[in-house]
Parts: structure tokens; C-alpha cells; sequence
């Protein structure tokens, strides 16, 4: 899929036409935080971008726009067009990652040729990139041991973080809910020279705000009504070792700057006490929100977010690597054999063809669950097809008699993915109608959607 920036329509429209006739799947938007929505969501060919989206002519939004597409997806190759073309312009695009440099009013026949090199040559810089990340070879020289997968995209996670593991720098991780995200987290600390320190894990999601700063500083004794004894908070905890700020997209306004404080200086007081204490943390920290998105819209502190992501990593969800599903499964099942004393348990072929199919919107969790309950409910050793798919549906269509699925059949956040995808199905990708359906507005049903990745089919 191509896809087209431009805040001026008739551009959108001319440019869309043009690479349908020429064969090519495109989706438009007119400006970049909406643009951004879609690099996160969609796999793409290449991008074409205007380079000013406001009366300034610099062409420093584009600029702008253009590093953080590369940041997201430093593969997919970009083109910018503008009105505006200079020379040092077209330079600074270039340095910056950018494919080619078209001036408007532009030649047909160039834009495509233009768009055909770039797509071929980033094709080909993939493939020599796939030669080159070999799971066994990233075995040798890390340990992996409990990650299972050889998909390209996520070899490149891997590669990735094995690099950086040795050094200080803070890492985030981006990517669905499920999708290895704690995982990958632990092995960057497994991998570290910190991995005989402590490891610890906090849920920014699941603290209140107006406990936030016990939680994560400790207090003394006697500092607010409650405080009945000394309690060491999640940083000392972590002093040496690794921090591990899951959730950091749920942290509200207030909590965000007293974190970008520790962060920043390493330094932070112990409720109850004058006195600075200073903490030796990596910090790791992980999201399923968009980030990027959040410090447009004011959600996010653009210095916090630049001081957790010196190193970002985008860990693909299943549905895009489902070459791995078979290999999850056979591990999974292969775990539960010795769990559940069953060393017989086989799956066919076909099964597995099946399993690849499925959208599994919950990712490697949802795979995990699927398997673990079908091991469960089956008495015979070989699991078929009718075995998943009662179990898929006992998640999907199970109900208690509250009308409910039963406890522990799905999560909560799984339940609502499931029903936003739902409405979206009934009422044709319409939004709004959608929205109305689950009692929400369309921002907040928006939000949702961005939240769980849930493409804009509209
Ligand atoms: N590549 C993988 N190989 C083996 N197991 C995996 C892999 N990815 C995820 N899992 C398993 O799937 C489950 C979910 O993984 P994890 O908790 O790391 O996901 P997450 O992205 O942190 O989820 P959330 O956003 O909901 O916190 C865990 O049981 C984990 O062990």
C-alpha cells in the first residue's frame, strides 16, 4: 500500500488516481499526526509526502514529519514532493532518509518510475538485510532462550536489542497487547552486564495517581496517615538492576514530570525525608499506546517521551509475521506436554495451516491461551481443527448467564478489542455508528482504536 500525504485535496486525489491506474493500493491523509496514525497501523510500500502542511514554507514540518516516519519504519522508503523544492531542501530530506525529491507540478512518468526504484531498491536492501540476521546466529552470540520466532521483523527486534543490551541506554517497546513486549524486556536484562541485579517490574497503569510517588520513591514511617511503617519504593528496589515502566502510555500529567526527574538526574526523595537519594537504574519502558501521537495531542511530555526512547523498538504484531505461528505452537505445546503429562500430544498440518489463518487480535497471549485451553478440554492426544475452534468460539461466543463470557475466558482489554472490532463489522467501518453503538463518542472510540491498533478501514 502507497501512502499519500498532502494537506491540499486535489493533490491527494490526482496522485491516488495515478498509482491506481498504475496498479498500486493507496490510502491519503491531509495531515502528519494523521499520517502517523497510519505508519503505525499498516505495513507499507512507500510513502509520498508533501513537505509544508501550514502557511510556513520552510519545509521544516515536513522535515519534521520525515524522521519520525523513519524512526518507525527506517525501511519503508519515502519520496517528498513539494511546491517549494529548493536544493538544500531536497539535501536535508535526503540526509534525513528520504528515497527522491519531487518538484510540483510533477511528470507522470518520472513519479512512477521514481516510486517503482525506490520500492525495488528497498526490496532488495531487505532481502540482503534477511541474508544477514540468521536466528542462529543471533544464538550464539545472546541468549533467547524462552523467545520463539524467525520472522524477519522480529530477527530485527532481536538483533536490535542484543546490540544495545550491554549499554545503559533506555529502550522503549512499542507493540500490541501480547506481542512479547515483558519478554523482550527481560531479555535486554538477561543480556545485560546488570543481569545478576535486580529486575523489576512496575505497571504504570494499574498505580494510582495519588499513590504514585510511595509506589515508586518509598516513604518513612508517619508521612501521610497511612504510612504506618518504611517502605522501600520501586526504584531503590531496582538500584543496580533494571527498571521495567510497563504502561508508560497510561502515566497521567502530574506522575509524567515527577518521572522525567528521576529520570533525568537519577536522583529522587524518599516521601517523609528532605534528603536526595541517588539510584544506578536502566530503564526499559513498554507501550501499546502511540506515543508519538500522545505528545501531539499534549497527552505525552515530548522531553519524557525523548528521554525513555534513545532506542525504540516496534515488536510486529502476529498477524504480521504468522510464519512464526507454527513455531509458537509447537513451543507451546511442547511446554504443556511436560506441564500437563501428556508427552503424546500432536497437531497435524492442516491444523497448523488453520492456526495461521486466524486474526488472533490478542496476539502470542491469545495464541498461548487458545493452546493451552485446547490441551485442557481435549482427552485425545491428537488436537484437530474442531478441537481450536471450540475453544475459539468458547471465547468469542461462550456466555455465562449474565450474558458474559466466563470468567477467565478473556481479559478485559480482550473483550473490548473484540467488541470494537465487532461494531466496526456490523456497521461497514462506520465510525460513528459504531461509536454511538458502544456508548462512546468518536474521539474516545477513536482512541480505542489507536490504542489497539485497530486499522481505520473507512
Ligand atoms: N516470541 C515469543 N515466544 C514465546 N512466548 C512468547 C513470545 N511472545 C510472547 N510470548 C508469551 O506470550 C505472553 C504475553 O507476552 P508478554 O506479557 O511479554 O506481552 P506484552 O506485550 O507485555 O503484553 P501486554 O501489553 O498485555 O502487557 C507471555 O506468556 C509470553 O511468555
Amino acid at each position: 500500500m502507497v501512502l499519500i500525504i498532502d494537506d491540499d485535496e486535489a493533490v491527494r486525489t490526482s496522485l491516488s488516481l495515478q498509482l491506481k491506474q498504475a496498479g498500486y493500493l493507496t490510502v491519503s491523509v491531509g495531515e502528519p499526526s494523521e499520517a502517523l496514525r497510519v505508519v503505525y497501523a499498516h505495513r507499507l510500500e512507500i510513502i509520498l509526502m508533501d513537505m509544508n502542511y501550514s502557511k510556513d514554507t520552510s519545509g521544516e514540518e515536513g522535515l519534521r514529519l520525515l524522521k519520525q516516519i523513519k524512526n518507525i519504519t527506517p525501511s519503508t522508503p519515502v519520496i517528498l514532493i513539494t511546491g517549494w523544492g529548493s536544493i538544500p531542501l531536497a539535501v536535508e530530506g535526503m540526509k534525513a532518509g528520504a528515497a527522491d525529491f519531487i518538484n510540483k507540478p510533477w511528470d507522470y512518468k518520472y513519479l512512477l518510475q521514481s516510486v517503482r526504484t525506490a520500492i525495488r531498491l528497498s526490496k532488495q536492501v531487505y532481502e540482503k538485510q534477511s541474508v544477514s540476521i540468521s536466528r542462529k546466529k543471533l544464538d550464539q552470540q545472546y541468549d533467547f532462550s524462552q523467545i520463539i520466532g524467525e520472522d524477519q521483523d522480529f530477527l530485527k527486534v532481536l538483533k536490535t536489542i542484543g546490540t544495545v543490551s550491554k549499554t545503559n541506554a533506555s529502550i522503549l517497546i512499542q507493540g500490541e497487547s501480547g506481542t512479547g513486549k515483558e519478554l523482550i524486556a527481560e531479555a535486554v536484562h538477561k543480556n545485560s552486564q546488570r543481569s545478576n541485579q535486580p529486575f523489576v517490574k512496575v505497571n504504570l497503569g494499574g498505580i494510582p495517581t495519588a499513590l504514585f510517588e510511595s509506589e515508586m520513591f518509598g516513604h518513612k514511617k508517619g508521612a501521610f496517615t497511612d504510612a504506618r511503617n518504611d517502605r522501600t519504593g520501586r526504584f531503590e528496589l531496582a538500584n543496580r538492576g533494571t527498571i521495567f515502566l510497563d504502561e508508560i502510555g497510561d502515566l497521567d500529567l502530574s506522575c509524567q514530570v515527577k518521572m522525567l526527574r528521576v529520570l533525568q538526574d537519577r536522583t529522587f526523595e524518599v516521601l517523609g525525608e528532605s534528603q536526595k537519594r541517588t539510584v544506578d537504574v536502566r530503564v526499559i519502558s513498554a507501550t501499546n499506546r502511540n506515543l508519538q501521537r500522545m505528545v501531539e495531542k499534549i497527552e505525552f511530555r515530548e522531553d519524557l517521551f525523548y528521554r525513555i526512547n534513545l532506542i525504540t523498538v516496534r515488536i510486529p504484531p502476529l498477524r504480521e509475521r504468522p510464519g512464526d505461528i507454527p513455531l509458537l505452537v509447537d513451543y507451546f505445546i511442547n511446554n504443556f506436554k511436560k506441564i500437563y503429562k501428556r508427552p503424546h500430544l500432536i497437531i497435524d498440518k492442516s491444523t497448523m495451516g488453520w492456526l495461521k489463518e486466524l486474526p488472533l487480535p490478542g496476539n502470542v497471549r491469545e495464541l498461548k491461551n487458545l493452546v493451552e485451553r485446547t490441551v485442557l478440554v481435549t482427552e485425545r492426544d491428537s488436537l484437530g481443527v474442531e478441537d481450536f475452534s471450540a475453544q475459539l468460539q468458547s471465547i468469542t461466543r461462550k456466555k455465562g448467564k449474565d450474558g458474559l463470557p466466563s470468567v477467565g475466558a478473556m481479559t478485559l482489554e480482550e473483550m473490548e478489542i473484540s467488541m470494537i472490532q465487532k461494531a466496526l463489522e456490523f456497521y461497514d467501518n462506520n465510525v460513528s455508528k459504531a461509536a454511538v453503538a458502544l456508548g462512546l463518542s468518536r474521539g474516545a472510540f477513536y482512541r480505542r482504536m489507536e490504542k489497539y491498533n485497530i486499522p481505520d478501514e473507512a
